[in-house]
This record gives C-alpha cells, structure tokens and sequence, in this order.
C-alpha cells in the first residue's frame, strides 16, 4: 500500500483526504461530481478552510505552491483547486487573477473589459492539485472550457458564472443546471482525470490487502 499521513492502513476504512479550500460553491461542484460514484466508498474527502495567500505566476505554479503550502495545514494528502479565467483578447489575462477582478469590477465590469475588442471568446481553467504530504512533489489535473464573456444573465450567482456562455452553447452557466454544467464545464474536465488518478490509488491499495 502507498504510503498515506494517518489516512490508515490497507483495509482500515476510507482513505482520508482533505479539501482545502474557502469556496462553498466549489465544494458543492466538487461533491456533486463525486458523489454516487465508486470513489465515495474508498475515500472520505472532508474539507478545511485555511488562509493561503493568493499567489502570482503562471496558472501551474500558483496550483503547485498553494497544495504544497495546504499540505503543512492538514495530517491527510492534501488537495486544492484553482480557477482561472482567460480573455484571449487580453492574452490570457485575468487569468488566475479573476478572483481579484470579479471582486472590484463584478460581472458587468469584467464584460465591459472587452468593449474595445472585437474578439469576446474566453476559456475558463481548473486545476485540481494533489499533495500526499509536504515533502512530496504536487501533482497537477487541469480542465478547460472554452466559451464567450456575455453581458450576465442566469440565476446562479457563483462567481463569474453569469457573463460565461460555453462554446456550443446559447445559454451561460448561470442558466444551466449543475448536472449539466458538470458534465462540460473546466471542473467536470479537471475532475474526470483526477477522478482517475484516485481510482488507480484506491485499486492499487485494493490489490496490496
Ligand atoms: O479558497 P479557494 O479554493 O482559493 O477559493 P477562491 O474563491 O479563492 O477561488 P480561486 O482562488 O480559484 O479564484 C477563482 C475565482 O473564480 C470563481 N470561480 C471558481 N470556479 C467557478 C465556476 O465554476 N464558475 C464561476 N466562478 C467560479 C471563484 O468564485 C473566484 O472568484
Ligand atoms: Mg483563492
């Protein structure tokens, strides 16, 4: 069995794993997606909210750092995930700033950001980071999903979720129910391949009992 922080023996019940993370709303699309799945029965994923600072850099460096830093908070692998999203006609940018712009310019500012230009399209990323402890070397699953910045329309309130209209689609995440907004959305993308990873972790476990 691979080596887990006080996540328990081979065959001693669920292996433990902590969320770190401060947004509900993800957690509630994290859990959604996992839940009813075969997953449900080898892991019990509790969550815990810690003050990590919001970082600069590249998408992927920001993930590595903040799991890893999450990691010195917990006694169980840890795991974050970070959203950005990107203008392509502002060559990526907010980025994995969005948070910040969504907090001083709300949804009508960040659509007016794209007023001079022509070009409206966008895609939203996800990364799920996981880190067994400090001292281990983080691993990335990204999720994309393109679409286009909108004027904001919808019911759902969660964060830019109003002003994003994925490719494909007449009608942005804000007014499309969660099952299927999972099933496309850069979380859902990122999911499936995390989903993966801790499918292979709990079989390998399985076969080692
Ligand atoms: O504690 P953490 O996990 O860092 O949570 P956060 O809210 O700070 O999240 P991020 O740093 O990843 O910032 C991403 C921003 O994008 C928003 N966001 C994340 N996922 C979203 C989604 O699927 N739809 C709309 N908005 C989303 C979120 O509310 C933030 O304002
Ligand atoms: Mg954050």
């Amino acid at each position: 069995m691979e080596s887990q922080q006080s996540s328990g023996a081979a065959g001693e019940g669920p292996i433990e794993l902590t969320f770190i993370t401060g947004n509900k709303k993800k957690l509630e699309e994290f859990l959604s997606i996992m839940e009813g799945t075969e997953l449900a029965t080898h892991y019990k994923v509790t969550n815990k909210e810690v003050n990590l600072d919001e970082l600069q850099g590249d998408a992927e460096f920001i993930a590595k750092r903040k799991v890893k830093e999450a990691a010195k908070h917990v006694s169980t692998p840890a795991i974050t995930e970070d959203v950005s999203l990107c203008f392509n006609a502002l060559k990526g940018l907010p980025g994995p700033y969005i948070k910040c712009f969504l907090d001083k310019l709300g949804r009508q500012g960040l659509h007016n950001l794209l007023a001079a230009y022509e070009d409206k399209t966008a895609y939203a990323q996800c990364i799920y980071a996981y880190c067994e402890s400090p001292d281990s070397e983080p691993q990335l699953f990204v999720g994309k999903c393109e679409g286009t910045i909108v004027a904001p329309r919808g019911e759902n309130m969660f964060g830019w979720d109003p002003i994003f209209q994925p490719k494909g689609y007449d009608t942005t995440f804000a007014e499309m129910d969660l099952e299927e907004k999972n099933k496309i959305s850069h979380r859902g993308k990122a999911l499936e391949q995390f989903k993966a990873f801790l499918e292979a972790k709990a079989n390998k476990r399985v076969k080692s009992e």
